[in-house]
């Protein structure tokens, strides 16, 4: 299984896991708008380390910033599933786009 549908599924679980035993149940708990500001947070610590050029920290906060995003999608009733086919139907879009500018 792709390691992120791993932890898609790991997430739905433990949100309704004991929140003493579980970051995804604590988070999860309290609401969505904190789990939003985590994501932000997150995101500028990803900001912050690629204008550093630090590429390790890089990798740990974009993987802090993928996690968080995966806990908001869940908690909006949204997966990975619905991410992946919105990227495939801009695909789509800019591919007919594409071989519509080609000359024939
Ligand atoms: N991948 C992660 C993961 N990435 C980051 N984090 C947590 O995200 C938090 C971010 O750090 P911060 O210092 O910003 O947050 P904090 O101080 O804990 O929280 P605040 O009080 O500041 O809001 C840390 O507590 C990290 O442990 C994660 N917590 C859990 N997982 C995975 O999620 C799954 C479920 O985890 P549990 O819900 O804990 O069972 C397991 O597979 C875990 O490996």
């Amino acid at each position: 299984m792709d390691p992120l549908d791993a932890l898609e599924a790991v997430i739905r679980e433990r949100r309704g896991a004991d929140p003493s035993t579980s970051y995804v149940a604590k988070l999860s708990a309290r609401g969505r708008a904190k789990i939003a500001q985590k994501l932000g947070e997150e995101a500028v610590e990803t900001v912050i380390a690629a204008i550093a050029d630090d590429r390790e920290e890089l990798t740990k906060e974009a993987a802090d910033l993928v996690f968080h995003l995966l806990v908001l999608l869940a908690d909006a009733g949204l997966s990975l599933a619905d991410v992946r086919a919105e990227l495939a139907r801009r695909e789509g879009v800019s591919g007919i786009a594409e071989k519509a500018s080609r000359p024939a």
